[in-house]
């Protein structure tokens, strides 16, 4: 019996608006941060669970008093209540009573929720000795599916059906497993493509890009269509037209502009527009993909979805073709979980969100798990992969051969190295005093 004795949550920023890192057409200076927590327990086993949500700087504080104010749900809660009734504790926490009022289950309230989670998986996972993917894969199908809160799907997805499909998968899991373990999950590249670089920035990106053997490059359009056609004439020119690029608007567009735009950058072959608009509107995502499909252009998005709600309306609408679960916006694991069998029965392939920082951390354990135990396929799958920050993690992402190396280590490499959570706080620690002094940003 382990009881949860404490959770500690920081406010964790990177100061990656400095060389325009992560930019985009809506978020033009990102800092990279997130709302971190550490669940410890009275175990004694030295074991804490680390988790995070991801964030772009200012506004981080509000997550973290969110991930405070539930913490009063975890805290002297035993960890074998949690995990035997894992959905039960799941729906207690975003539907508490008076506290859904400010979601619900969207917005910051989720944000936090998806801290907490990933924190409680990384303990879980920890607990068993499993990298966090191997827990998913070996649990069986009734266990996993336990997990889900299947209240607002079961009209697409019910109980029995979840279960049935991860048994139907039980047969050459073995195989894919030591497939995955020799080969890795494929990954696409989208660090060359940052909205606020400059040309010969992302022509240097390109080609560094290439010699490490990526293939697929993703790239920022949407702020204007004349700067658009030229990157991504200059990204073409660069990759070649035997690779495969991807465009992201980041929901700059309406629908009719998101069709209009598209139909002009059409001539650059690329593989989806991500995000052309508001991540709320399904039958918007659905008559853009009418559109576009015909053009060979696919509609992803997910990265902003706030809830398998939504990603269950789009599948059903027809509003996407690649499903961008994110490990951070939605309630964790088992809300993703939740995503990732919808989207096996709509026959839609997941090609996860990653990037920020911590997220390719994650998705690489649920891009695994996908394919191990649920799709049972690689066709049009790829994970996002942007190489920033993640020196600050205990067990950093190894990618090879434009792949993700699976992790071995226990747990869902969500554990920050101690000096980072210390010197990366905002606004005291030392990495942000320095910044202070120098005038490159202002104290709050
Ligand atoms: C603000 C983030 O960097 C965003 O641009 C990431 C994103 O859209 C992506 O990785 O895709
Ligand atoms: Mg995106």
């Amino acid at each position: 019996m382990a009881t949860i004795t404490a959770l500690k949550a920081y406010d964790l920023r990177f100061p990656t608006s400095l060389e325009a890192h992560g930019s985009d057409a809506m978020h033009t200076d990102p800092d990279y941060s997130c709302g971190y927590v550490v669940i410890t327990t009275d175990a004694g086993d030295g074991l804490e669970g680390h988790g995070l949500t991801f964030t772009c700087g200012r506004g981080t504080e509000v997550v973290l008093v969110a991930i405070q104010s539930l913490s009063f749900l975890l805290v002297g809660k035993k960890l074998e209540d949690i995990y035997g009734n894992f959905s039960g504790f799941w729906r207690a926490l975003t539907s508490e009573s008076q506290m859904r009022w400010i979601g619900p289950e969207k917005g910051v309230i989720h944000l936090a929720t998806a801290a907490i989670v990933n924190a409680l998986w990384d303990l879980w996972a920890k607990r068993e000795g499993k990298p966090l993917w191997k827990l998913l894969v070996d649990m069986e199908p009734e266990k996993l599916v336990s997990c889900i809160d299947f209240r607002y799907i079961s009209d697409v997805l019910t109980k029995e059906e979840a279960v049935e499909m991860l048994k139907k998968n039980q047969e050459g899991k073995a195989d894919r497993e030591k497939e995955m373990l020799e080969k890795g999950y494929p990954a696409y590249i989208t660090s060359a493509g940052w909205l606020g670089y400059s040309e010969d920035e992302i022509r240097r990106r390109c080609r560094e890009g290439l010699a490490q053997g990526w293939t697929r490059f993703k790239v920022k359009v949407g702020a204007d269509l004349a700067d658009d056609v030229r990157r991504c004439g200059l990204i073409r020119e660069e990759i070649g037209w035997d690779n495969t690029m991807m465009v992201d608007a980041n929901q700059r567009w309406d629908v009719q502009e998101s069709i209009d735009h598209m139909k002009r950058l059409a001539e650059f072959k690329p593989l989806w527009i991500e995000e052309p608009t508001s991540p709320d509107d399904a039958l918007g995502h659905a008559t853009i993909a009418k559109a576009l499909n015909p053009l060979g252009i696919g509609v992803a998005t997910g990265e902003q979805c706030q809830n398998r709600v939504i990603f269950k309306q789009m599948l059903q609408a027809g509003g996407l073709q690649f499903c961008q679960i994110d490990s951070c916006r939605m309630g964790g694991v088992n809300e993703v979980v939740s995503v990732i069998l919808m989207a096996a029965k709509f026959g839609v392939p997941v090609c996860p969100h990653a990037g920020g920082v911590g997220l390719c951390q994650m998705v690489q354990h649920l891009a695994v798990f996908d394919y191990i135990s649920v799709s049972a396929s690689l066709d049009n799958r790829v994970c996002e992969f942007a190489d920033h920050l993640h020196e600050n993690f205990k067990e950093a992402i190894v990618i090879k051969n434009a792949s993700y190396v699976l992790p071995k280590a226990a747990g869902y490499s969500t554990e920050m190295k101690p000096e980072s959570i210390r010197d990366y706080q905002y606004p005291n620690g030392a990495v942000w005093q320095q910044l202070f002094k120098e005038g490159k940003f202002t104290a709050p």
